[in-house]
């Protein structure tokens, strides 16, 4: 075991844990190409993309996107001064340290399932406020309000990510209205638990491993949500686990390209129609790599169940209400420390049976 000695016991994986990046399959995932959905609005127009989504929802829960309408010159400029921020000294970057259970600023300590995460990351909301519950505690209903922490250098980096934001936002928007359509339900079935979103985008960045096979850069989850909008650079490292055999698959970056990825909250109002798949990003010995998810979420007070046109006496409700805000302060609370116990899941709001 003398190679782990490089790596910090903190980051270190159960063997039964530790990727295999060799091994891994590269697969594409399925791509939807969205030119004809955002160029035509009536639903007619969209039967064959909508069909699409549906396969790709129930069979992988993740999917790519070309033609979504993200100008690819913001994305660009956007990447380029996250890439700046990151390489400032640790000391600069820690004067945004994200405080609380808060997912704004810079953080550098994340851990997914008590296993540190190799990577540093910044987060800003999408509206410049994130409203959420002031603790997981179900009796407390104290409210926090936070605005957005902006460095000073690279003194575009607030614009870009503004700019980003607003571009990756409409595309987010878009797609949970293809995804109503694809379970059978009105375009603007869902609009209404967004309007006072707790959306957030996150870069990740992941410095270059000594020792890639025994760490993760974010270990095995699933995401909180309801939709994941994920633009990651050309070096690769998502791998999610296939529905149909429990394999892990490397997603092969496909250039400007978004991969979508179900979050449980669509799981559970799907009534478990979609699924919201496990996956992980694997480290690389030499490159540094991005990755910036955009965490499409639903007001903090929405209480997320199965949506009532997809209950029926064949396929009752699989899930109990529970607070999207509560459980997010909860997620937050736990991701910040190393803990003897596991974080909250939805299957903690599973029906029996
Ligand atoms: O780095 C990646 O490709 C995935 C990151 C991720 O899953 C997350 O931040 O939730
Ligand atoms: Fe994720």
């Amino acid at each position: 075991m003398g190679a782990a000695a490089d790596v910090d016991p903190a980051y270190l994986l159960d063997p039964e844990h530790r990727p295999k990046p060799a091994t891994a399959v590269v697969h594409g995932l399925p791509v939807i190409d969205l030119a004809e959905a955002l160029s035509s609005p009536t639903p007619a127009d969209l039967s064959k993309t909508v069909s699409e989504i549906r396969d790709a929802c129930r069979d992988w829960g993740f999917f790519q996107v070309v033609n979504h309408g993200v100008d690819s010159a913001v994305r660009e400029r956007f990447e380029a001064a996250a890439r700046q921020f990151f390489a400032l000294p640790v000391e600069e970057k820690r004067k945004l340290r994200r405080v609380e259970m808060y997912p704004l600023g810079y953080y550098d300590v994340e851990h997914t399932k008590n296993v540190r995460d190799w990577k540093e990351v910044f987060d800003y909301s999408s509206t410049g406020l994130l409203e959420i519950p002031a603790s997981d505690d179900p009796l407390d209903d104290a409210l926090l309000k936070k605005i957005n922490q902006w460095p000073e250098n690279p003194p575009e980096f607030k614009e870009a990510c503004e700019e980003y934001v607003r571009q990756t936002e409409k595309l987010a928007v878009k797609l949970v209205e293809l995804i109503s359509l694809s379970l059978g339900l009105g375009a603007d079935r869902l609009k209404g638990f967004f309007e006072k979103e707790t959306s957030f985008v996150r870069i990740n960045h992941y410095p270059p491993c000594p020792e890639p096979h025994l760490a993760l850069g974010v270990g095995r989850h699933t995401d909180a949500g309801a939709v994941t909008v994920l633009a990651q650079d050309d070096v690769g490292g998502l791998e999610v686990k296939r529905k149909a055999d429990g394999e892990w698959i490397a997603v092969q970056p496909i250039p400007n390209g978004y991969i979508i990825n179900i979050g449980n909250i669509m799981q559970v109002w799907s009534n478990a129609e979609y699924e919201s798949p496990e996956h992980r990003a694997i480290l690389n010995q030499e490159k540094d790599r991005i990755s910036i998810p955009f965490f499409f979420n639903p007001a903090h007070y929405t209480m997320v169940e199965p949506l009532e046109e997809l209950i029926s006496d064949e396929r009752p409700s699989k899930y109990k209400a529970y607070n999207w805000g509560k459980f997010f302060a909860s997620r937050n609370r736990t991701n910040l420390q190393k803990l003897n116990v596991e974080n909250i899941q939805i299957d903690h709001f599973k029906v029996a049976g």
